[in-house]
C-alpha cells in the first residue's frame, strides 16, 4: 500500500500511522464527504470472518469511550479494510514522560474512562481481551477510548468463552489454564495496564524478558509477579491495592465488574503527584507548588537530602526544612526522600 491508494472509490490513503500484528493503520481522506478516517488494513492470513468481526464489534456500539468503526469491506486481494474514527492524538502512550510513565492523575483518569467503555462492552457480553496501553487512544476531548476489537470474545450469556488468541504479557491465569475469557479477565488486563501506566510502559516486558515465558505465566498465576516493591514510593498504597486487587489470580477476588473497579478508582484523590521532566529529573507538582529534592548517597553518615518547593505564582524557590537533613546513613536518607515524595502526594507539606 502506498500514499494515494484508494479503497471503495473514496478512501484515499494519506500516510501510515501505525502497525500492529495483523496489519497497518493509515490516515485516509474520504473524498466524498471530505472527512478524515483511520483505515485499518488487515492482511490475509486469518479468516475473513474473524477479521470482519473486529469491524462488526466496532460498528455495533456507539460510546464516548469506544473507538467507532464506520465501514468495512473485503478488498479484491482478500485484505479486510476497516474505516474508523481517526484520533489524531494517537494512543495514551504518547503521554508518557521521559521516565516512561504517566503522572498519577492522568493514569487514573485514563483507566476510569476506559472502564466506562468496558462497562458498555460487558453489558452486551462482549469481552475485549486486548486491554493494553497501545489500545487506548486519546479522544477529541482528551477522553480515553478503547480500540482494537481484533480478539474480542462474544458470549451468549456472560459465561466464559474461548478467545481466538491473547496478548501474552497480559494473559490472565484462567486464560492460560484453558478456561477462556470473561468480564473479569478484562479487569485483570486493566490492572496490568494501570500498573504499566503508573510504573513504566516497558515494566512488564522487562519482567517477561528476565523470567521467560513459563516463569512469567507462573508468577502471574501465583500472584507474585507484582508486589508493593515494584511501585515507586510516590504511588499511594490505595492505588497499589487497586492494581493488586485487579490482578489477583483468583477472578472471585478481583473487582467483580468494570463498574466496581471504576467506582473504586473514582474514590481515589490526591493533592499532588510526581513526574519526570525533560532533563530526567523527578519533579513533584500540586496546585500551588512544584517540588524537587537532592539526594546524595555516601558511605558512613555522610548522606544527605535537601527538599525544595517553588511557588507557581511567584516562581520563588524555598528549602523545606522538615525534609532537609545532612549527616545521615544511606538507609535513613532513603527513608527521608521517600517520606518527602509521599508527603507531596498526600498534601502534607506545610
Ligand atoms: N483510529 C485510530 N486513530 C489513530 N490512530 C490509530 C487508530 N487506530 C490505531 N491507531 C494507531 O495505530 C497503531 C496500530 O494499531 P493496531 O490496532 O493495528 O495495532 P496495535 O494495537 O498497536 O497492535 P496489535 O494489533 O498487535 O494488538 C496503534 O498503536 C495506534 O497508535
Amino acid at each position: 500500500m502506498t500514499n494515494g491508494t484508494t479503497f471503495y472509490n473514496k478512501y484515499r490513503l494519506m500516510r501510515p500511522i501505525g502497525r500492529g500484528s495483523f496489519g497497518e493503520v493509515w490516515l485516509a481522506q474520504d473524498q466524498a464527504v471530505n472527512h478524515e478516517y483511520a483505515i485499518k488494513v488487515l492482511n490475509a492470513g486469518i479468516g475473513i470472518d474473524q477479521r470482519l468481526r473486529e469491524a462488526q464489534v466496532g460498528h455495533a456500539f456507539t460510546h464516548n469511550n469506544l473507538v467507532r468503526v464506520h465501514q468495512a469491506d473485503v478488498a479484491t486481494d482478500g485484505k479486510v479494510v476497516i474505516a474508523m474514527d481517526y484520533l489524531p492524538d494517537g494512543s495514551i502512550t504518547t503521554l508518557a514522560n521521559p521516565g516512561n510513565f504517566l503522572p498519577l492523575p492522568t493514569a487514573l483518569r485514563t483507566v476510569i474512562d476506559m472502564l466506562q467503555g468496558l462497562e458498555h462492552l460487558h453489558l452486551h457480553n462482549f469481552f475485549h481481551n486486548d486491554v493494553k496501553p497501545q489500545n487506548i487512544l486519546r479522544g477529541p476531548q482528551g477522553q480515553a477510548k478503547l480500540a482494537d476489537y481484533g480478539i474480542v470474545g462474544i458470549s451468549a450469556n456472560g459465561a466464559p468463552v474461548q478467545p481466538s488468541s491473547w496478548y501474552v504479557l497480559h494473559a490472565a491465569p484462567e486464560t492460560v489454564a484453558g478456561n477462556g475469557i470473561e468480564a473479569r479477565t478484562d479487569i485483570f488486563q486493566t490492572g496490568l495496564t494501570l500498573f504499566r501506566l503508573l510504573v513504566g510502559l516497558p515494566a512488564l516486558e522487562a519482567k517477561f524478558n528476565t523470567l521467560g515465558d513459563a516463569a512469567y505465566a507462573d508468577a502471574l498465576a501465583k500472584g507474585s509477579l507484582i508486589t508493593r516493591a515494584d511501585f515507586p514510593p510516590f504511588i499511594p498504597n490505595a492505588v497499589c491495592r487497586a492494581v493488586m486487587t485487579s490482578v489477583d489470580p483468583d477472578p472471585s477476588k478481583r473487582f467483580q465488574s468494570a463498574l466496581d473497579m471504576r467506582r473504586a478508582l473514582e474514590k481515589l484523590s490526591f493533592a499532588g503527584h510526581w513526574t519526570v521532566d525533560a532533563t530526567g529529573m523527578l519533579c513533584g507538582e500540586d496546585a500551588r507548588n512544584t517540588y524537587r529534592f537532592e539526594h546524595t548517597s555516601a558511605a558512613g553518615s555522610n548522606a544527605s537530602v535537601s527538599a525544595f518547593k517553588t511557588n507557581r505564582a511567584s516562581g520563588r524557590e524555598t528549602r523545606i526544612s522538615q525534609f532537609t537533613r545532612r549527616n545521615l546513613g544511606n538507609a535513613e536518607a532513603n527513608r527521608l526522600a521517600d517520606s518527602f515524595v509521599k508527603a507531596v502526594v498526600e498534601g502534607k507539606i506545610g
